[in-house]
């Protein structure tokens, strides 16, 4: 096996007068796997689809193993895809959907069978070889989707949203088993997905899209302590980025609004932004000091609690659950522990 970086520079791409992907450079070392997100219809796909050569961009260049791809079909690319809905063959077994790519490319038979055996061996679907892919679990049909890409040795692979199509029970498990699966291989691999917990949990790097610009490409562990802007902060790592005023030794935020305990982890009148870490806000019954009035803007019932999306003025939002009966449209006042306050 040989796999290969990529590095795509400055692509812009048009869907007639709608500029889908703009300005975006960034590149993938060999072996590593990118988690591409944002959220629905900033972009992932279309970016994904620029990378295989489905649709023609409009500025800039994709380079795989330092060979310039961007005016190659996507035959000539030798990228393995797996698209969102696995698109796998419902007459050809799982041996034969595996084989596919290589009978395509006219392999030699014995090549053939011995990838093919290789494939079912890595993703564990030996037993399964005779199957139709109707008689197979999702989790199972995804599998052979990856055996797919992956059978015709690719350079790079692409993964559109693997896990949607999955039963929302299954994905914790099958996520963990994917992370497996993709480091075996060792494939240089794009994963497009709007699920943070998946890009946090499979990516070496993040790649977060907002309207179709690059926000923040960085490790997991940066993107989570440190966001480049509230966008990434809310999406990514559930927190609010917000600009600190100093009144002495307090830290407030909001126009004064919000005034929080003076903590040791905030050293007087350091300049900087908080990140407030939403998942630590609690609703609290009255207004004592440190807290925050917010008024509540939607409601998610979520079995024991109720996920609320909360606004504080000024465009500043987060999520909040909510243990109690809540109304939308009404003022909650909202409390932090002071260890849930950092500056960045
Ligand atoms: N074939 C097309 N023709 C015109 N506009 C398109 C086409 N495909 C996508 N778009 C638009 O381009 C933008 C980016 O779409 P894209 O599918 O890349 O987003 P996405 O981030 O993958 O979204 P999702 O998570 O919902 O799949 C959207 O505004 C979308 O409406």
């Amino acid at each position: 096996m040989t796999t290969a970086g990529l590095a795509i520079e400055n692509i812009a791409v048009d869907y007639g007068s709608t500029r889908a992907n703009q300005d975006i450079t960034l590149s993938v070392p060999a072996g590593e796997v990118l988690a591409l997100i944002g959220p629905s219809g900033c972009g992932k796909s279309t970016l994904l689809r620029a990378i295989a050569g489905l649709v023609p961009v409009a500025t800039g260049s994709v380079t795989i193993g330092g060979r310039d791809v961007t005016r190659l079909s996507p035959a000539q690319r030798n990228i393995g895809l797996v698209p969102q809905n696995y698109a796998m063959f419902p007459h050809l077994s799982v041996n034969e959907n595996i084989a596919y790519g290589l009978r395509a490319r006219h392999a030699a038979k014995a090549h053939i069978a011995e990838r093919v055996d290789e494939m079912l061996e890595l993703t564990r679907l030996t037993e399964f070889a005779q199957r139709r892919p109707d008689a197979l679990s999702g989790g199972q049909r995804q599998r052979v989707a990856l055996a797919r890409a992956l059978a015709v040795d690719p350079d790079l692979v692409l993964m559109d949203e693997p896990l949607s199509a999955l039963d929302p029970q299954l994905r914790g498990g099958l996520r963990r088993e994917l992370a497996a699966l993709i480091a075996d291989a060792g494939y240089t691999t794009i994963i497009v997905t709007h699920d943070q917990g998946e890009a946090l949990a499979l990516g070496d790097r993040i790649a977060t899209l907002e309207r179709g610009r690059l926000v923040q490409h960085a490790v997991p562990a940066e993107l989570w302590n440190a966001p480049e802007n509230a966008f990434v902060a809310d999406f990514l790592a559930g927190a609010l980025l917000l600009d600190v005023t100093w009144d002495g030794d307090v830290p407030t935020a909001l126009d004064g609004r919000w005034r929080f305990d003076p903590s040791a982890r905030l050293a007087p009148q350091a300049p900087g932004r908080l990140l407030v870490r939403a998942d630590s806000l609690t609703i609290v019954p009255g207004d004592e000091p440190g807290t925050v009035a917010a008024t509540v803007t939607a409601a998610e019932f979520a079995g024991d609690t109720t996920r609320l999306r909360v606004a504080f003025g000024d465009g500043v939002e987060c999520d909040v659950l909510a243990e109690g009966p809540v109304t939308v449209g009404g003022t909650v006042a909202l409390a932090l522990p002071p260890e849930a306050v950092h500056l960045v």
